[in-house]
This record gives structure tokens, sequence and C-alpha cells, in this order.
């Protein structure tokens, strides 16, 4: 058998790595110190419950010490966990991060690395006399002495490698070891003045509810700047989860990444953490401290895992209950929340039946008879008939009002989706899509007598629309006031489409496409309004021009009205017919000299 051979590791490699690929910037090293202390510190607990618990930070001319009154390392240790990269005391015996600990990898302390050449560490075990020194050096070669200290607990110095030196400013040291050990439950200070506070603004102690509830709001001020709509209390008991989250008082963008601040025991992990709630709690940011979720090697952000996803499945439930609760106990607060996170709730709503509900008795939607809410359209009128998109509301809102037919506006993001979602949740509610045609077949018919008087005018009309696909219809209508209504259903408008694109495209691909098309009487509809006294002035002409002018305005005039595209032949029959009109309303000049 050939002899087994250990890998070398290159320690340049390796620092390189660390420091470019796996921590975002150099300052992670301020954590990383403070980490391994903050672990110290919790060893030497476990057999001393009340041993000393301080991290002392001193920082200045280019240097940073970090010192603790943790369990230390005996030279034996030393020589263990520390020449080995890789090698930790954090592990249990069968080499899991034992759960206590943040530290897990091995890797931390060759953060200093980013920012110093050399690391200097002197230990002193809990119950030995024997201190002891490490030097690590940047290029892989580490020393190991004697040496002297007083007290329990270990010391790490680095000095400011050139270059560097803008990560060994005191302020700058201090807001790090404020930002990830301000809620840590042991005194940490930087050059003598503490930055650990009285721990999360969440927990339950003496104060009084009032105070507790204006400590939430200012943490919420100070860490997102903003005065939350309210703060949502979570608890994941499994993933020794607490926290709060706050819902935001403006609008967020439900497609933006929702960052949230989570705190590993303790600690600072990631101030923009994702994957803590599911994709639609955007409406909220959280803050929260967990005991058993993992960080990944980086410790910036959450390891992805079958706790992270029970969290996230709970926060979810959590947030719904709240809104849901909401609903039951105020439902004017519930108004002004869905007046700025409507779009997200909406978007919850497609896949969620709790939501589809809130949004059916709370949200109001732009109808034609009034806002209301869809439980209150269909209490009032039967059916929820809707529009899919805002131009035909616009366009068909009046009449359809007029002939009282009572329709929503299903145009806005996620409505006509939530309105067929709701038929199928309920089978009591019925939707149905407002068909433009189908409105047509409410106007009414003209006598067969005028009807048959006004054929020639008729006819005339539908061969100026021939040209452009469109069958002209006389109906009477209200409002008497509007002369004429493009209608265009669906099955129409496809096959619109279908001819707009063989126009355009190759012999083949035409011929393709030509299977689709079918002719016949799908043809948009002008219909013109006979109780319009323009639209029967002019269906009184008998100038074969003036019609062909007449008729044209009026088609431009509904395409106008309902919000159609113009293509370019419209563009031209508009052109035509303004000119055409325009010359037989402006004296010829023969006329204008006499
Ligand atoms: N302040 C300290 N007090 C006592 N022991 C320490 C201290 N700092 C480092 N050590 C020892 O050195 C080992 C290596 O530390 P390092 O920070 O590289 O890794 P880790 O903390 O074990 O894991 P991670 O890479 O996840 O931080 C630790 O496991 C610990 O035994």
């Amino acid at each position: 058998m050939l002899p087994q051979q250990n890998f070398q590791v290159d320690l340049r490699g390796v620092v390189d790595l660390l420091s470019h690929h796996l921590y975002s910037s150099p300052r992670v090293y301020v954590r990383e110190l403070m980490q391994n202390a903050v672990d110290a510190i919790t060893a030497r607990r476990r057999t001393e419950p009340h041993a000393p618990a301080t991290i002392g930070i001193t920082v200045g001319d280019g240097r940073v010490v970090v010192e603790d009154s943790g369990v230390g390392l005996t030279p034996v240790q030393v020589r263990e966990f520390l020449a080995t990269i890789g090698r930790s005391s954090k592990r249990d015996d069968l080499g899991f991060a034992r759960h206590e600990f943040l530290g897990q990898f091995g890797i931390g302390l060759l953060s200093g690395f980013l920012v110093a050449d050399q690391i200097r560490l002197t230990t002193r075990a809990a119950g030995s006399d024997d201190a002891v020194a490490w030097v690590g050096n940047s290029d892989g070669t580490y020393t190991v002495s004697p040496a002297e200290r007083d007290s329990v607990g270990t010391t790490v110095t680095l000095s400011a490698r050139q270059g560097a030196e803008q990560w060994f400013e005191p302020p700058t040291v201090a807001e790090l070891a404020a930002l990830y050990g301000s809620m840590l439950p042991f005194e940490v200070t930087v050059n003598g003045t503490a930055v650990s506070g009285t721990g999360p603004p969440w927990r339950r102690d003496e104060r009084r509810p009032e105070q507790r509830t204006a400590d939430l709001v200012g943490h919420a001020q100070d860490v997102f700047g903003m005065t939350p709509f309210d703060v949502v209390e979570l608890d994941v008991p499994e993933a020794g989860l607490t926290g709060v989250a706050y819902v935001l008082p403006f609008a967020a963008n439900p497609a933006a990444r929702a960052g949230h601040r989570v705190y590993l025991k303790r600690m600072l992990l990631s101030e923009n953490a994702d994957g803590l709630l599911p994709d639609w709690g955007f409406f909220v940011r959280c803050v929260v401290d967990a005991t058993e979720l993992r960080p990944t090697a980086s410790r910036e952000a959450l390891y992805s895992d079958d706790l992270l996803e029970h969290t996230r499945e709970v926060l979810g439930e959590r947030l719904r209950g709240w809104l849901v609760g909401l609903a039951r106990t105020d439902p004017q607060r519930l108004a002004r929340f869905l007046g700025i996170h409507h779009l997200g709730v909406k978007a919850l709503a497609l896949h969620d039946d709790e939501m589809l509900r809130l949004v059916e008795q709370w949200w109001p939607m732009e109808t034609n008879v009034g806002k209301m809410t869809l439980a209150e359209f269909a209490a009032t009128h039967g059916v929820v008939r809707y529009t899919v998109t805002a131009e035909d509301f616009r366009q068909l809102a009046g009449v359809a009002a007029a002939q009282n037919i009572a329709v929503v506006n299903g145009g806005y993001a996620y409505d006509s989706e939530i309105i067929e979602r709701l038929s199928t949740m309920d089978t009591e509610v019925k939707v149905e899509q407002l068909d433009p045609t189908d409105l047509a077949t409410r106007f009414e018919s003209v006598a067969p007598a005028e009807e048959l008087e006004l054929r020639p005018f008729l006819n005339t009309a539908q061969r100026v629309l021939d040209q452009l696909g469109c069958e002209v219809v006389l109906r009477g209508f209200e409002p008497a006031s509007l002369p004429v209504l493009y209608l265009i259903d669906r099955a129409a408008a496809f096959q619109g489409e279908l001819r707009a694109t063989r126009e355009k495209a190759d012999a083949l691909w035409a011929g393709v496409l030509g299977a689709f098309d079918k002719p016949g009487d799908d043809r948009p509809q002008l219909v013109l309004n006979h109780r319009n006294p323009l639209v029967r002035r002019t269906s009184r002409l008998t100038d074969p021009g003036l019609i062909t002018s007449a008729v044209e305005a009026l088609y431009g005039q509904a395409l106008l009205l309902g919000y159609h595209p113009i293509r370019p032949a419209d563009a031209a029959l508009l052109n035509r017919s303004f000119l055409g009109l325009l010359e037989s309303a402006v004296p010829g000049e023969d006329t204008r000299d006499r």
C-alpha cells in the first residue's frame, strides 16, 4: 500500500482566499476577535458561573488589543488549536459545532491577517499558572514561548499593516464593536467606554409595557430610520429565535430584497440577511436574535437548511396572524395598512386564502358605481362583473352604468387575478369578465322601418369600414350623449393581432398563422348610437363623400375614446376624414367671392 501523505497548506493562499473571497470587508476582523472572546467567556462560565465576563478593546497608534476574561488556552491547547488551520476547540467529540459557541470553523482568527501581518496572542488557561505567547505571521510561520500574565484569559494584539490603518482608527473600531456587540450579555468596552447595552429591546423585564413599546419604536428609529406602523413580536422556539418585525410606514417595492438584522447568540450576523421571511413579507423589517440558526462560513448570512425553512414558515404564519387579527380588532387601522401595502397583500392573496378574504372584505376597488370592496359589490350586485384592463374599464364604465351593469375595474395590478381566484375559492361568488360585445346585446335595436330607411347610409358606412375590418351597427343606447362606441371582443382582439402579425410575417409564417385566422362575424363593431342627435343627423346624409368623412371621423373618435391603439391605417383615415370635413365646412373660393 502506498504511504498516506498529508496536504500541505500555503497560508498565503488561504489568507488571500479569506480576504478577497470569503469576507465582504476587512472590518470583520473586529467581529472575529470579539467572537472568540465571547466563546472563551462562555466556556469559562460553564465551570465558573461567576467568573468575570469582560471584553476590553484598546485601540490607538495603529494597534488593536482585545483582552478577555475567558477560559484561556494551556500551552498544549495553543499548539493544538492555533497551529492548525481549521482546528477548533468548539466542536464536540464527533466533530460537530457545539451549540453554545459562535465559532465552529477554526479559521476566524486568520481574519486578523486581513489587516495585520502578525497576530500576537497571550493566554493563560483557567486552572493553569503557565501563560504562553503565540505569534503567528501571515507567511504561515508561528512561534510559541512562555509569557507573563496575571489573570486567566487571553489578549490578542494586532498592528496595522501598511494600507490598513483606517481599520485601526479608534472611532471606527468603537463603531464596529458597538455594531457587532451592542446586544452581548457581557461588558464590552472600547478604550474604557462601554459599547454593550442593556440587551435586546424586546426582552421581557421589569419595564412597564409603555416603556417597552417606546424602546422598541426608538430602536426602529435608530436602526432603520423610521417610526414603524406597528411592531409584531416574533418567537420561534425551535430556532431559539426572538425578535420583532417592524411594519414599514411606507410602501416597499415587493421586488426589492428585504434585508433583516439578524443576531446569532446576541452577536450581529448581518444587517441585511436574506431568507428569514417568505418573499411576501416585504412590508416588514425584522430584528431577531437566534441561538440555533447557523451562519455561513463568512458569518455574514444565514445558512440555508431545514431549520431556516421552518423558521420562515413560522414567521410567515405570525405575520399572517397579525394581519388577520387587525381585520378582526381594528378595521380602520387595517384600512390604513392596506392603503400603504396593498400591492404586497394582493400578491399574497393570489396564493393564500386568508389574504384573499382580507382583500375581498377590506380593499376598496374601483367600480363604475363607486369605490367598494368585492364583498360589498357581490352583496349588492350579485355577479362580480369586471374588466381585465383599465382601458376597457375607462371605455365601458359609463356605457355599462347607463345599462345598469355594475363593473369592477380589474386593471390594477393583481385585481383581475384576485377576482378570478375568488370564484375558485368560494363557489357562492359568481364572477364574470365583461365582454365588450356582450354590452351590445343590451342595446336597443332600431325599428325595422327606420333601419330600412337608413340602409343606404349604413351600406356606405360599411363599405368605408370594410377596409378596416370593422362591422357597423346601429343601436339605441344610453348615454345618448355618446355618439359611437368601438367594441372589440376578446376573440376579435386575438384575430386582430394575428392579422397584424401576418401582414408583417414572411410568406411561410403568414401561411401558418393564416390557418388560425377565421374570417367571420367576430370583427370589432362600430356601434352608432341612434339616440345621439349628431348620429341621427349624420345618418340622414346623402352625399357619399360626406358620409365617408363623417363615418371615418366617428370611427376615429371611437378609437380615441376607447383608448384603442391607432394603427397606421387608422391614422391615415383620421387625417383623411379631418381634411374631408374641413373641406366641406370651409366655403370654397367661388362661394367666398360672392
Ligand atoms: N480569545 C480566545 N480565548 C481562548 N481561545 C481562543 C481565543 N481565540 C482563539 N482561541 C482558540 O483558537 C481556536 C481557533 O480560533 P478561530 O477563531 O480561528 O476559530 P473558531 O473560533 O474555532 O471558529 P470560527 O472560524 O468559526 O471562528 C479556537 O477554537 C480557540 O480554541
